[in-house]
């Protein structure tokens, strides 16, 4: 299966379980990852017969900061949800790191895969 992907994609959104995260931004960094029969754009050379990276990477920041929630694994639940269904992705692993929760750790986080591979 071809795939298009994102990787390191940095976006600043209100996340987070304890109160004080509510009133703040802080970093994610996501890796997503959609299967795709990329050979359909590259017949004729159409950025239309893809999915635009470049589009789906300004989705997903406006949809952090429009859809609010505690948890990282409710976000990853609903984006890979909104994605699969906007674009009609099949396939997808989303990851989505918070680098700046754990004083003592590189970065934490959660991954999940959804969908079928074709
Ligand atoms: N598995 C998870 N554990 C934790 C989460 C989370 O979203 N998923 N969130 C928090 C807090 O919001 C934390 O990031 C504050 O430092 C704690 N554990």
């Amino acid at each position: 299966m071809d795939k298009v992907f994102i990787r390191g994609l940095n976006i600043q959104t209100t996340i987070g379980f304890f109160a004080w995260e509510k009133e703040i931004k802080q970093t994610l960094v996501i890796d997503l990852a959609m299967g795709w029969n990329t050979q359909l754009a590259a017949e004729n050379d159409e950025l239309d017969k893809t999915l635009d990276y470049a589009d789906i990477s300004e989705k997903i920041a406006l949809f952090a900061n429009d859809n609010p929630v505690d948890l990282l694994e409710t976000l990853a639940e609903r984006l890979a949800n909104y994605l699969m269904t906007t674009f009609h992705i099949p396939w997808l692993k989303l990851s989505i790191g918070k680098p700046g929760a754990v004083h003592n750790a590189d970065t934490v986080g959660v991954e999940i895969e959804r969908g079928q591979a074709k």
